[in-house]
């Protein structure tokens, strides 16, 4: 595996004994890890967004499960088995809309099939946990890889959230390409939408690509259209949380306005996902269930308010792109486009 130079801290780290957490709720300001013990630690910190990003989620949820199973004091293999997958479905719970965090939890499920005792399947989940991991930062730089033959140098790429390092393994999804390209003196220039309401965009994207000195340009996401045409922006790249069978894609709210002015602009727009991030079992994304946060996030800037007490608020987090805005899904196996709904049949079962 090649590895890069670059170094941003990680956001999910295995202890045995407790989970170490990035806290992203206060990047840039203060880079702290916060010690999660018990399972209730986990959903906190999950449904709270101090990890946050599809893969990290589904992570820091394997790893939860681990800790649960480490602690589990049952005297047979079906209490153990029971307790495991009531405690998944509560993790489960945390968050709707990004897949990865079931598709985390029925893989650790999944590998207890013929245990023979307690003590063995502790050892596998932890082993399939700490696999999972593993795996998503080759996955997550084979992403970039693929990701930067659509690429050229002197590029200006805009892209919004935060679907870096933090997000995953390491590397990321849709910023894995421009860490790649930094090492390899390919001059791509970034411009991060800094995403209302949480502003994983101003607070994270830029922290991180600042860290790895790549150049990186801030605006609201307002001024994308205005960017798009003054700088001349060749090409926009997202992460996502759940594609469906079709190519319909879920990620942060802003994605879909930003896909439709890449259509107007007549420049190609990009997913850049692992195959963890795909629902097969989901035709379209109008199936995708949408999560909606609490009004706090729009009515209030840093705890002061910023609207009238008792307005009414819409927040949903996540909107859904239609496949046909979509020039390419970029993915750990190589990129595809066109008839998504075949493609994705055929990366499946490749
Ligand atoms: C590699 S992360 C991909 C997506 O999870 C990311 O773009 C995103 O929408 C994250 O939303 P968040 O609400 O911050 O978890």
């Amino acid at each position: 595996m090649t590895k890069t130079n670059y170094s941003i801290p990680q956001s999910v780290i295995w202890k045995e004994d407790h989970i170490s957490l990035l806290d992203q709720q206060k990047i840039p300001q203060v880079t702290e890890y916060l010690e999660l013990r018990t399972i209730e630690d986990v959903w906190e910190a999950i449904q709270s967004l101090k990890v946050r990003g599809a893969p990290a989620i589904g992570i820091t949820a394997s790893f939860g499960l681990a800790l649960a199973a480490l602690q589990d004091k049952s005297e047979s293999i079906e209490q153990f088995l029971s307790n495991l997958s009531k405690t998944s479905d509560y993790l489960a719970s945390s968050r709707p809309t990004a897949v990865n965090l079931v598709w985390a939890l029925d893989r650790l499920t999944s590998c207890l099939a013929n245990i023979k005792s307690i003590n063995e399947a502790k050892t596998k989940i932890v082993h399939e946990a700490i696999q999972i991991q593993i795996e998503d930062e080759e996955v997550c730089r084979l992403i970039g890889e693929h990701a930067l033959t659509v690429f050229n140098s002197g590029d200006r790429v805009m892209t919004i959230c935060n679907a870096g390092s933090i997000a995953t393994a390491k590397y990321g999804t849709a910023l894995a390409p421009f860490y790649l390209a930094k090492e390899r003196n390919i001059d791509i220039s970034v411009y991060a939408c800094e995403t209302r309401p949480v502003l994983q965009g101003a607070r994270l994207t830029t922290w991180e690509l600042m860290q790895a000195d790549v150049d990186v340009t801030l605006i609201t996401d307002s001024m994308a259209a205005h960017t798009i045409k003054s700088k001349n922006i060749t090409s926009i790249i997202v992460g996502a949380d759940r594609i469906a069978a079709n190519g319909d894609t879920a990620n942060k709210i802003g994605t879909f306005n930003l896909a439709l002015l890449a259509k107007t602009f007549n420049i190609p727009f990009y997913v850049a996902a692992p195959l963890s991030t795909f629902d097969t079992s989901i035709e379209d994304g109008n199936l995708i269930p949408i999560e909606e946060r609490h009004s706090e996030e729009i009515t209030t800037l840093n705890g002061i308010r910023i609207a009238p007490e008792g307005v009414k608020v819409f927040n949903p987090a996540f909107d859904v792109t239609p496949s046909e805005l979509i020039a390419g899904i970029i993915t750990e196996k190589g990129i595809i486009s066109g008839d998504y709904k075949e493609e994705i049949k055929k990366l499946f079962h490749s």
